[in-house]
């Protein structure tokens, strides 16, 4: 048993006039305790849905919610032991910040020093303990935003859900407070859930990552299972950073194994014991498919697929070489630099062992060689 438990969750919003919007498809969701979990995708996906329902600021229309072995779903924000830090939570406009952050401590009974204490401390953590005596709206925006942290963190809870708590700081601070907050985390063995559209902040803070897209959850697993095994076309190419390149391919089958061909320009030998029993079976079905190689996985002036140059852009430690082949782009990262301009016919060496193999209903049927 998880310390939350998501099961079968549905939202669909329904306003008068207007088509139903079906936020959140049964989604389930077992989270431990003390595990850092983020909501990750693109606009609109349904993360921001999915924290309000725990958090108990949007209904649930199906399905149920429970913290530590307890029904949540039905009861109201306060009395869900859940601290949150929301985009437009607002700040008190009559306190000064200290007392916004002491004001999330009142129910908790502590004397007034330790209460100084602890909202001095969360204060040093998230930067803000030289505005403590000011008053919200005397202070920026990304300050608003980390007193809205400050005000999650210092209390005692069983959850702790965080709506992009760090969108609106620079990238600098941003960096140093994500180490420090996961420290903390840690530290107290906090278990939390935030909000991202930023894979860089779900990476360096969650220990498991939740893709969402349109409304379902896609693959929910720790950032290196999402890059090497991810479950579908979606995870695999919304993950990695450039993405993942992913080509149609004709399947024929070969002595001992299958053949996979990307037009007449590019071909793979995939041999019968390199691939699982299900990509065997399924090979054996299918037509067509897609395969996908990460940009890392190919190398440059070598191999036998020639590629006509597009762009060469070296970042400083990396070059990214996309050109064309096959009507194609394929897009390649190296950690050198090479001489090649767009028009330049070059080689690429894409080998069958780096090979991700998607079936029917976009489902990975079998995974590259993690090296
Ligand atoms: N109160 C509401 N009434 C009607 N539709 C809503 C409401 N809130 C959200 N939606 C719709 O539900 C869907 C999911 O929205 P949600 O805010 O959960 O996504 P998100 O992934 O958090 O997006 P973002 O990153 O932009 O906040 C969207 O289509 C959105 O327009």
């Amino acid at each position: 048993m998880g310390t939350l438990e998501l099961r079968d969750l549905d939202k669909v919003y329904r306003s008068r006039g207007k088509p139903p919007v079906h936020a959140v498809r049964s989604l389930n969701m077992n989270i431990e305790k003390g595990e850092i979990v983020a909501l990750l995708g693109s606009s609109g996906c349904g993360k921001t849905s999915t924290l309000r329902m725990i958090a108990g600021f949007e209904s649930v229309t199906a399905g149920s919610i429970a913290l530590r072995g307890r029904r949540i779903d039905e009861l109201p924000p306060a009395r869900r032991k859940v601290a949150m830090a929301f985009e437009g939570y607002s700040l008190y406009p009559p306190l000064t910040v200290r007392q916004n952050i002491a004001f999330a401590l009142k129910s908790q009974q502590l004397s007034r020093s330790e209460v100084s204490r602890r909202v001095d401390t969360v204060a040093r953590l998230v930067e803000i303990d030289d505005i403590l005596e000011s008053f919200p709206r005397a202070i920026s925006g990304g300050q608003q935003q980390r007193v809205s942290l400050a005000r999650a963190l210092v209390r005692y809870a069983d959850l702790y859900l965080l709506d992009e708590p760090m969108g609106q700081l620079e990238p600098q601070l941003r960096a140093v407070l994500r180490g420090r907050i996961k420290n903390l985390l840690a530290e107290r063995e906090m278990t939390a859930i935030f909000v991202t559209h930023d894979q860089t902040e779900a990476s360096a803070l969650a220990d498991r990552i939740a893709v969402m897209e349109d409304g379902v959850l896609q693959q929910f697993a720790s950032e290196k299972e999402l890059k090497n095994r991810p479950a579908n076309l979606f995870v695999a190419s919304f993950i990695g950073e450039p993405p993942m390149n992913l080509l149609a391919a004709d399947v024929a089958r070969s002595d001992g194994g299958f053949g996979l061909s990307i037009g007449s320009d590019i071909s793979f030998q995939m041999r019968g014991d390199a691939l699982g029993h299900t990509a065997q079976k399924a090979l054996g079905e299918l037509s067509r498919v897609r395969v996908g190689i990460r940009p890392q996985k190919i190398a440059v002036g070598t191999g036998d697929a020639r590629v006509r140059v597009v762009s060469n852009q070296w970042l400083g430690d990396q070059s990214h070489i996309a050109g064309e082949c096959a009507g194609n782009l394929l897009i390649a990262v190296i950690p050198s630099r090479i001489a090649a301009r767009p028009g330049d016919i070059v080689q690429f060496a894409l080998e069958p062992r780096h090979l991700h193999i998607f079936g029917p209903d976009d489902a990975c049927i079998h995974h590259a060689e993690v090296s």
